[in-house]
């Protein structure tokens, strides 16, 4: 819709004061009158920049330590008024239109990240101005712009330059819609916050659950063809993750395809050599260390080449070209994700133009804490991620035998895995290399028959293996069966009431068992 109009006043009170001299300036070259309050003004004044006090304009100091700064019906009647509508009312009250709006809103976010902060700063700093005076211009976008976003500043200026200082209809009612996310994101935190230190409050979950995701793309379907499907992100999405991730090439990403990539990427992770991880349906069907990520693919691929045809690679290390063809002359590939990929294994995967290959750059040693939802019907399942992780130290033998240091390294590096296969996960591994991998099944002495099965169709040796399970052995039948596939030494949490009958099990087979004491279902 072409509904121009040209902006002639404008006000700004920034918080943020990033690019708003830049921004003011090139307002006033257009002959823009500024209003602005008290820090923001100041600012603009020492930068030679022409503007009037707000208080100027109202003829109101601001009071209240800048409690009530732009609470005035000379503002809000100069936002709020409809042109054409209340121009008497304008007039009478001698109310002068505001035709565009600038303003990001008191740090809260920030802090209340200080650990220190009291009751008293997070109080002080919900702003109550900002907000009213951006809600008002954005419910007249009619008439009226917002910017909350020194992105914007930019689109802005150029817009105006193109349209004899105005902005289009469009551009207006965009910038509004932005608003109003900002101030519900911002109203949104601040519940969240205070809901969380509530008098009876026991936990770190507040009253209500406010939280806000971008839309990133919208996808062509969802896990099936009849479900609609888009992708949204959090505002900050944590470094190096699928959220975050660069694609070089190929089909745009499935919404099975972004499941699956952040499965893999986040499994792959949790190694600290060259590692890769082979995923299907969300369950790895093959992981491997290496020298290189070139044999960790290897490796990896030969646990269940049957599984890895269509699959999900990731790797920890740079994407090379040697390992690019690999892939590319050996199987079907859906997605190839790595924190970056060399120029050379780029030009490689391009003779594939459909497979998608992505970058994401390379992730902190630290896992950032997060929260995991789980959608069920009616509501929603908030924990935090599971971060947990397990070292040599915290590993507690329980049986006779004494598992050999390759065991103890075979133990932990499937136990990285099974935590990232499906409940009940059964891992079969042996020499940094997954031998086999039961997922998901509704008993764990079915995961761990499927984990044999698999290896012997690939031809690949169980015996002088390890295992991990991601829960405790309920009862001494799932050890059986590792017995009898010739498994070597197992880890899992322990927990079980019947421990003892599945320790003098482990005994009895000559086993070597270790407990971590920490369990990792995956639903
Ligand atoms: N009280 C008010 O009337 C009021 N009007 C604008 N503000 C906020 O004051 C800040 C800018 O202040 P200054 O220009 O003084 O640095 C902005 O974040 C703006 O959202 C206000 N502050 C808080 O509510």
């Amino acid at each position: 819709m072409m509904d121009f109009r040209p902006i002639q006043r404008a006000l700004l009170s920034v918080s943020d004061k990033t690019g708003i001299i830049e921004f003011a300036q090139a307002l006033q070259q257009r002959g823009v009158q500024l209003l602005s309050t008290g820090g923001t003004a100041r600012l603009l004044r020492d930068n030679n920049i022409p503007v009037t006090d707000v208080s100027e304009h109202t003829g109101q100091e601001e009071i209240m330590n800048g409690r009530v700064k732009t609470l005035h019906p000379k503002i809000h009647g100069g936002i709020l008024a409809r042109r054409g509508t209340d121009d008497a009312v304008m007039a009478e009250q001698n109310i002068a239109p505001i035709d565009m709006v600038v303003v990001n809103l008191y740090p809260f976010a920030k802090t209340v990240a200080d650990p220190n902060c009291s009751h008293a700063d997070a109080v002080e700093n919900i702003d109550i101005g900002g907000p009213t005076m951006v809600r008002a211009a954005a419910k007249n976008h009619q008439d009226v712009t917002i910017v909350v976003n020194a992105r914007d500043y930019e689109r802005v200026i150029t817009e105006m330059d193109a349209n004899n200082n105005s902005l289009t209809f469009d551009t207006r009612f965009d910038l509004a819609i932005r608003a109003f996310e900002h101030t519900a994101q911002y109203d949104g935190m601040i519940a969240n916050y205070f809901g969380a230190r509530l008098p009876q409050q026991e936990s770190q979950f507040p009253r209500t659950f406010n939280t806000q995701f971008e839309k990133k793309q919208d996808l062509r379907y969802g896990e099936n063809s009849h479900q609609q499907a888009a992708f949204y992100v959090e505002a900050e999405p944590h470094e190096a993750s699928v959220a975050t991730a660069q694609q070089l090439q190929g089909k745009a990403l499935s919404f099975n395809n972004i499941a699956d990539t952040d499965a893999a990427l986040e499994c792959v992770k949790s190694f600290a050599e060259p590692a890769c991880v082979i995923v299907k349906h969300a369950n790895p069907c093959g992981v491997a260390i290496g020298e290189s990520i070139m044999s960790a693919y290897d490796r990896a691929f030969k646990t269940d080449p049957t599984s890895a045809f269509g699959g999900i690679i990731a790797f920890n290390r740079e994407l090379d070209e040697a390992t690019a063809k690999a892939i590319i002359d050996r199987q079907f590939v859906e997605v190839i994700i790595a924190p970056s990929v060399s120029a050379d294994a780029q030009q490689v995967v391009a003779a594939k133009a459909n497979v998608r290959l992505m970058s994401c750059g390379q992730w902190p040693e630290q896992r950032a804490a997060s929260y995991d939802y789980k959608r069920v019907n009616g509501g929603l399942l908030v924990q935090d991620a599971d971060l947990g992780e397990i070292t040599e130290q915290d590993l507690k033998v329980v049986s006779k035998a004494q598992p050999t240091a390759d065991q103890l390294k075979d133990l932990l590096f499937c136990w990285k895995v099974a935590k990232f296969v499906k409940s009940n996960a059964i891992v079969y591994a042996k020499e940094g290399m997954t031998i086999g991998v039961g997922a998901g099944q509704m008993s764990r002495v079915y995961s761990a028959k499927i984990a044999g099965i698999k290896a012997a169709d690939e031809n690949l040796e169980v015996a002088g293996s390890v295992m991990a399970s991601d829960a405790f052995f309920p009862f001494r039948d799932g050890i059986d069966a590792a017995a009898a596939a010739g498994i070597k030494a197992i880890i899992q949490p322990g927990g079980s009431i019947r421990d003892d009958e599945i320790i003098a099990a482990a005994d009895e087979h000559g086993i070597a068992m270790v407990f971590t004491g920490m369990r990792h279902f995956r639903h």
